[in-house]
């Protein structure tokens, strides 16, 4: 029996589910993470994706873990933690979110280890606690997103929108609700969707399988168009606004997204179409200067030269398969976050919630 459900991700009391997101939509299969390793394997196969729900499933399987575990001392449950996740931190390089995460629970496990009124067993519980705390703060950081969202596109009005997003950004990217796609259920609870434009987002098909599923899912009325068809599109609709989500947002808002996010806001600037984009403040690293220093991932060319175990390139061709590209700041009109709709050069007013 097909079961729809959009919960990416199901823990309770260190067990760990993830819906497989290669099997969607055709099936409906969740998969157990049983440790480090294969949230490593997950997150690098893209069994679970999005920038958000990488963070949360690697830390995740961490707390999945500690829940096994016991450590003699806080200092190896310190090294024990240092070391599972500059392993997780390998799994995929652009998406920002699970380094900084990362980052946060390492520093906050060194603070435990100096202050003598937590056991070893009192520091193990606060880590699965603060890892287990980043379900529900995603959610609420995401319906925040999609206030913010939907009242900078409104803008004061309230005449029901036509929407252009790429890739997935909704509860299959996230813990739930979405960045992007959240923008989208805002409008929709509100009334306000004339109409959602998904597009393909070859070639693992992020749109079609999963933005298209969550869509239809939540009765949004929606159409799928070719990631070649954003032009034509433009041309013929009045679109309201782009909205998408980000891996990696730099100091200087350049923003890594989805491969051809970046020809969709040359498109947009051109057709005078407002291009958001929507992500917490964890997708944003004031360690990177810009774009240029942004590191994208390139995946296998399979991905590309094949549907299934069908193969659709002609063989012998060779392929260029990057996973994201970079949009300039410049080209982005604003950057919606759960504090609020920042410019791409204004990104430092963050800095303070950062
Ligand atoms: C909620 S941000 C999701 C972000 O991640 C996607 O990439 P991937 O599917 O390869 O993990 C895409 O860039 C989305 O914008």
């Amino acid at each position: 029996m097909f079961r729809k459900t959009l919960k990416s991700i199901k823990y309770k009391d260190g067990d760990l589910e993830i819906l497989d997101q290669l099997l969607l939509p055709a099936k409906s299969e969740y998969k157990k993470i049983l440790d480090v390793e294969e949230g490593w394997e997950a997150i690098h196969n893209m069994h679970v994706r999005g920038a958000p729900a990488i963070a949360i499933v690697g830390c995740l399987s961490v707390a999945v873990e500690l829940y096994r575990n016991s450590f003699d001392s806080k200092e190896e449950q310190h090294d024990y933690l240092t070391k599972k996740f500059d392993y997780l931190v390998t799994a995929r390089p652009t998406a920002v979110n699970l380094m900084k995460e990362a980052e946060i629970l390492t520093e906050y496990s060194s603070e435990m280890v100096v202050n003598s009124e937590l056991s070893t067993e009192d520091m193990r519980i606060c880590l699965i606690k603060a890892i287990e705390d980043l379900l529900s703060k995603d959610i609420n950081d995401n319906k925040a997103i999609g206030t913010f969202g939907a009242d900078e596109i409104l803008n004061g009005q309230d005449s029901p929108c036509i929407i252009l997003t790429h890739c997935n950004t909704g509860s299959l990217a996230t813990a739930d609700y979405g960045t992007a796609l959240g923008v989208i259920r805002t409008l929709h609870e509100r009334s306000l969707i004339e109409k959602v434009y998904c597009t393909e987002t070859r070639p693992y098909m992020q749109g079609a399988r999963l933005t298209a599923y969550e869509l239809v899912y939540e009765g949004i009325p929606s159409t799928l168009i070719c990631d070649s068809a954003v032009a034509a599109l433009f041309k013929n609709a009045k679109v309201t606004a782009v909205v998408v989500g980000a891996d990696r947002v730099a100091a200087n808002g350049d923003t890594a997204n989805k491969i051809g996010t970046y020809q969709i806001a040359v498109l947009a600037r051109h057709h005078n179409v407002p291009f958001y984009v929507c992500a917490p403040l964890s997708s944003i690293d004031f360690d990177i200067k810009s774009g240029l220093d942004i590191v994208i991932e390139e995946r296998p060319e399979k991905e590309m030269a094949f549907i299934g175990d069908t193969r659709i390139a002609a063989q012998g061709i060779t392929c260029w398969n990057p996973a994201f590209d970079v949009t300039p700041g410049s080209l982005i009109s604003g950057i919606v976050t759960e504090k609020g709709v920042f410019q791409p050069d204004k990104l430092e007013d963050l800095l303070p919630y950062s």
